[in-house]
């Protein structure tokens, strides 16, 4: 896809993001994988005011193109697609409920069978770093290996699809699981959750959930 129509794609999932309560601020970011890198947003920049020519190029070598500054997070999500040569878009956020599990530094676990949306039976916390540094790319690396979302401990989440559309909606269900496990943990902990072979009977499911026959 061109580059403009891309930049475009990012703008307005960001715009989407906040629009669903998802962020605040000029916090979180937004990418897709374009030619041999991806195309990010830029640092410090209030989504209502971007523009698609502020839309970072950085290479896979992470090098940026000149006169543009982009994301601080730029290393996490090169990592998420070296980790996950099945995605194309990354979305970072610091949703309320996400970064409240995040706090407390634990995964988000199998409280609902959607769960199984980001691959598996919980949503695992990274460990904390600053923002910004290699070592917090490296946690991410780690923490996506087997999962398309993961929590990063006092910081945030991450959640990264085949496209920017899924990367948005697996970032809004993670938030959703993560206000159920808190509703739920202030009235019971451990909350009941449910078991591995149920969750793999949902993963198995969604291999076909929502495809198409073909006319
Ligand atoms: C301090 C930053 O807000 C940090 O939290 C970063 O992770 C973030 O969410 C936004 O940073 P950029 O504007 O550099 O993308
Ligand atoms: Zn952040």
């Amino acid at each position: 896809m061109e580059r403009t129509v891309l930049s475009r794609q990012i703008i307005d999932t960001c715009l989407e993001m906040t629009r669903l309560g998802l962020n605040q601020g000029t916090a979180g970011n937004v990418s897709v994988r374009f030619q041999n890198g991806m195309l990010i947003t830029p640092t410090g920049i209030p989504y209502e005011k971007l523009t698609t020519d502020q839309i970072v190029f950085i290479d896979e070598q992470g090098h940026h193109e000149e006169g543009k500054l982009p994301s601080s997070e730029w290393r996490f999500h090169l990592s998420a697609y070296h980790t996950r040569p099945d995605v194309n878009a990354v979305v970072h956020n610091h949703a309320v409920y996400c970064t409240a599990v995040s706090i407390l530094n634990r995964p988000i676990p199998a409280i609902h069978y959607m769960i199984a949306a980001a691959g598996g039976n919980t949503i695992p916390c990274a460990p904390y770093a600053t923002f910004g540094t290699k070592a917090l790319s490296e946690f991410v690396c780690v923490a996506l290996k087997n999962r398309k979302a993961c929590l990063l401990q006092h910081h945030g989440l991450i959640a990264c699809e085949v496209n920017l559309e899924k990367a948005l909606w697996l970032a809004h269900e993670v938030e959703v699981l993560a206000q159920l496990y808190l509703t739920t943990l202030a009235i019971q902990d451990p909350v009941p959750i449910l078991s591995d072979e149920e969750i793999a009977i949902v993963l198995e499911k969604f291999k076909t959930y929502g495809l198409r026959i073909e006319e």
